[in-house]
């Protein structure tokens, strides 16, 4: 089974939320997992559970309430009304109203751990920060001294700081985390496959933090390749950039071209090449373009010029960060980085048909092909289709409204944007939702009336949550 990250699983818990999956479910499963691991490996009938005031104690107090016809008893370390989180506390509440043998503690010392048989440890998970000290500190070395077998929820509480609880057993969630240890047991808590293949909010918290102290250019140097026939394409592509967080944006355009693109907007900043179409002349001026950012977008606009397509053959190889679209799509170019086809560019670079085929097929076409290449695809659609060859993920925001031209440069810039703060495939999956969801907004108020305009202006408020 896949290892999954810390940051990946909370992606993962907050797209869960998005697609309607409460986190009082996720709690209750979790506990109830819980207890069915204690009945399964339990030498007896008493249990000492021992409960921060987090959702890691959240899941206990489920467990303590599946668990009839055993002797528990619940130590909270606090008080019940610092309790920190909604389900944590309605669970404590349950449990009160009913009875169940429970103590808050003020020290360590009141935890009675000589008498049980197993102790459950739920002081933290993952949302422990910082050192530990005081009660908490106490009570862990508490569990570590009493030789009683111990079952952490989640991870083994203070794991990652100055001090762990040493567990016989963990009892983890969903998937494997790293640094667990050898006894793991992974417990399914209703979290379908959809909710890791498609795409929503968590995605965006993926993305490489812009810290308070962040300077201009931290947060993404991003330099669009485009225009010549057509001068829009690479300008929507540019304020898109801007518009999903990237610092600087350069727009290179052939000459002509980047005179009408400078007029589209003074946020632009566009350095003009020398000819009226892209071509081995500037490949020298480029080369130091693209040392100077760190994702270059190129293809937008660039029309087919037979000078052009060596011109991009030369540039592919020369960035670390390339996403590749619209006129740079063609065969027997070398690929990189990320590529973004719709279904008729993808046959052209690839030669496979993706017509009358079901999401099955089409999907694991179009894997191979990322695989083979060694790149990721972002397959723009109905439902997109972003794959690195190993990880497949599905975007279900848009809407028909946004068949209207220049919405795949909008998308092309959300995607260089991200990639500076992210991989391919993160930048990708979180780009598709992004670049949907504020087409989504758009249509609210617009319907079919959208602009690719529109939804370059709606990209921040798609961005929050
Ligand atoms: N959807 C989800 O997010 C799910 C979460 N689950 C559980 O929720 C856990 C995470 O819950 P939380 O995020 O509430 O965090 P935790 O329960 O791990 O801990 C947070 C609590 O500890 C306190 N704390 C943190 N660091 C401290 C320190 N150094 N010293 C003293 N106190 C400290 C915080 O103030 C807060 O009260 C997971 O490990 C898992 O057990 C499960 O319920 C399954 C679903
Ligand atoms: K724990």
């Amino acid at each position: 089974m896949r290892i999954i990250s810390w940051e990946e699983m909370q992606a993962l818990d907050a797209n869960c939320l998005y697609f309607g999956l409460l986190p009082l479910q996720l709690m209750e499963n979790a506990g109830a997992a819980i207890a069915r691991e204690v009945v399964a490996s339990s030498p007896g009938k008493r249990v000492a559970i021992v409960a921060g005031r987090g959702n890691n104690g959240g899941d206990a107090f489920v467990a303590a309430r599946h668990l009839s016809g055993y002797n528990a008893t619940v130590y909270l370390l606090g008080r019940s009304r610092d309790i920190s989180t909604e389900e944590a506390r309605r669970n404590w509440e349950i449990l009160e109203r009913l009875h169940l043998d429970l103590r808050e503690i003020k020290d360590a010392e009141d935890l009675m751990l000589d008498e049980c048989d197993l102790i459950v440890d739920a002081i933290f998970g993952t949302g422990v920060r910082g050192r530990v000290s005081g009660l908490e500190a106490e009570a862990i070395d508490a569990i570590n001294r009493s030789g009683k077998k111990v079952l952490s929820v989640d991870i083994p509480s203070g794991l990652g700081t100055n001090k762990a609880v040493r567990a016989d057993y963990v009892v983890t969630f969903h998937r494997p985390k790293p640094d667990l240890g050898e006894r793991v047991i992974v417990a399914d808590i209703g979290i379908p496959p959809g909710a890791e293949l498609f795409v929503g909010p968590g995605d965006l918290g993926l993305l490489k933090k812009r810290s308070s102290e962040s300077h201009k250019g931290d947060s993404g140097r991003i330099l669009v390749i485009g225009g010549g026939p057509y001068t829009g394409a690479p300008a929507l592509t540019a304020l898109a950039a801007l518009r999903a967080g990237a610092d600087i944006v350069t727009v290179a355009a052939p000459a002509r071209a980047a005179k009408t693109i400078s007029c589209f907007s003074p946020n632009l900043i566009v350095r003009e090449l020398s000819e009226d179409h892209l071509s081995a002349n500037d490949l020298q001026p480029l080369q130091d373009l693209i040392a100077a950012h760190d994702v270059v977008v190129m293809g937008m606009g660039l029309g087919r010029h037979p000078d052009t397509r060596d011109a991009i053959a030369s540039i592919i190889p020369l960035a670390e960060k390339v996403v590749i679209d619209a006129d740079a799509l063609l065969p027997g170019l070398p690929l990189k980085g990320l590529v973004t086809p719709h279904a008729g560019e993808f046959q052209r670079i690839s030669g496979i048909s993706l017509i009358d085929l079901d999401y099955k097929e089409r999907t694991e076409l179009v894997r191979g092909y990322a695989w083979e290449r060694g790149v990721t695809i972002l397959l723009k659609g109905k439902v997109d289709l972003i794959t690195d060859g190993e990880i497949v993920r599905a975007n279900t925001t848009g809407n028909p409204g946004m068949t209207v031209g220049g919405t795949g440069d909008v998308l092309a810039g959300i995607a260089a944007a991200f990639y500076a703060r992210a991989s391919a495939l993160r930048a990708a999956s979180a780009a598709a939702f992004v670049n949907g969801r504020a087409g989504d907004l758009v249509y609210l108020e617009k319907g079919f009336g959208m602009l690719a305009t529109d939804v370059v202006e709606m990209i921040p408020q798609a961005m929050r949550f």
